[in-house]
């Protein structure tokens, strides 16, 4: 079922995905003159977007790129692809791997992910899946991450985005297919923090919800922020990443994005636990994928094996196991110590270094263990 993409010259790409981001990703290649064709798991679906040019389900009003094709078979999909982005929901991206490895064995296409989800099961970013699973050069992976709620840059309204690779030109390859007179591209080669800003901005994310179902107010929300960017930070940093990308697009432009939009499926799924749903009930109610849900159990380990603190994320925990009412999460914003504590803001510095310091040490077992460490990386 594929159709010629006639009017576009810019170079050809497969998405993977045909969800809300997967098809809006599509649109903003198109736009930018690639030749796109998308892979949808239903042949209705796909049929809806190649011939209909629609994705009613995922962006109902939309109307899509007339030269955006598309196909519910893979090999047709990669076929002749220069490029492919993945975006399929996180904890099903290593089954969708295992289809699209022999079609990218012998390729050198840069492999993008568009999730901001980890693993369930082993705590890996999207990223360490896809190198593990293609058992390809990490500096044909890119991640593209920051503040772009899906519907929002469907209707064309003007975003920033960023795109981190290990390898400076693969993410500038990326950057210059993914770009348009609605969304700029930014480059960085901070894989994890770029990946760890989308996944963590979800946890908080769902906590603002929380507090939103609950009915509180925005000084509540303003300090779940707040605190929230700097356990991201913590968090980020002991993992390998560097603190500034934390302040940029895919850290703090996706926290304000994410926490103050309704259209959030997180910030969603936390309103429904705020309002008194269960976990079960709120997983029954969202049509489309809240990751924060699943991410959760995973970064609260990788933060125990890294000695860092999570209060809001752990929280966030207790609310979805039943273990604490929903109006109870802002008095514990930090800890319980009664101790007054010093307001840290600038990563690594009023704390005497703490984290700084730990990352440090990590770095330096890592050298000594020949390069692994426990994340993998
Ligand atoms: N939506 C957004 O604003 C943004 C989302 N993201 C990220 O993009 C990723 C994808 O999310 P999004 O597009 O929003 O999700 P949606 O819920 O909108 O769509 C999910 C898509 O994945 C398909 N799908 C579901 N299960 C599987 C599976 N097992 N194998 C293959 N395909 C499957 C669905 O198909 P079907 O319809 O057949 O069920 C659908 O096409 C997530 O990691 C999310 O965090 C990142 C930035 C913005
Ligand atoms: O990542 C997003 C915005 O940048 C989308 O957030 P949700 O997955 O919560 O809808």
């Amino acid at each position: 079922m594929t159709r010629k993409n006639a009017d576009a010259r810019g170079p050809r790409v497969a998405v993977i995905g045909a969800g809300s981001w997967g098809t809006t990703f599509g649109k903003i290649l198109a736009d930018g003159g690639a030749q796109v064709t998308m892979w949808a798991r239903r042949p209705e679906q796909a049929l809806e977007i190649a011939e209909g040019k629609r994705n009613t389900k995922y962006l109902p009003g939309i109307n899509l790129p007339r030269t955006m094709t598309a196909t519910h078979e893979l090999s047709t999909a990669i076929d002749g692809a220069d490029q492919v982005y993945l975006s399929v929901p996180s904890q099903s991206l290593r089954e969708n791997l295992k289809g699209l490895r022999p079609l990218l064995e012998n390729t050198s296409m840069p492999i993008v992910s568009l999730m901001k989800g980890v693993e369930r099961a082993s705590g890996l970013r999207m990223s360490q899946v896809i190198e593990q699973e293609l058992a390809c050069d990490p500096e044909r992976i890119a991640v593209a991450s920051g503040p772009n709620l899906a519907l929002e840059i469907a209707r064309e309204q003007p975003t920033a985005a960023v795109i981190a690779s290990l390898s400076q030109e693969t993410a500038e390859t990326v950057a210059r297919a993914a770009r348009n007179s609605y969304f700029r591209t930014f480059v960085n080669t901070d894989v994890i923090g770029t990946e760890f800003g989308g996944v963590l901005k979800n946890l908080i994310a769902v906590a603002i919800g929380i507090v939103d179902g609950v009915g509180y107010g925005e000084n509540t929300k303003a300090s779940i922020i707040t605190r929230g960017l700097v356990e991201m930070t913590d968090f980020a940093v002991a993992n390998g990443a560097q603190p500034e990308t934390l302040q940029g697009l895919a850290g703090l432009g996706d926290l304000i994005a994410t926490c103050q939009s309704p259209l959030s499926r997180n910030n969603t799924a936390g309103r429904l636990l705020g309002q008194g749903y269960s976990y079960q009930d709120v997983v029954k109610q969202m049509n489309q994928t809240a990751e924060g849900l699943a991410s959760v159990a995973p970064i609260l380990q990788l933060a125990r094996e890294s000695d860092v603190h999570m209060p809001i994320v752990e929280q966030v925990k207790m609310v979805l196991d039943g273990k604490m009412n929903p109006r109870d999460i802002a008095p514990h914003l930090t800890t319980d110590d009664d101790t007054p504590q010093e307001e840290r803001t600038n990563h690594g510095q009023a704390d005497g270094g703490g984290a700084l310091r730990r990352a440090f040490q990590r770095a330096f077992h890592q050298f000594r263990n020949g390069g692994r460490s426990a994340a993998g990386d």
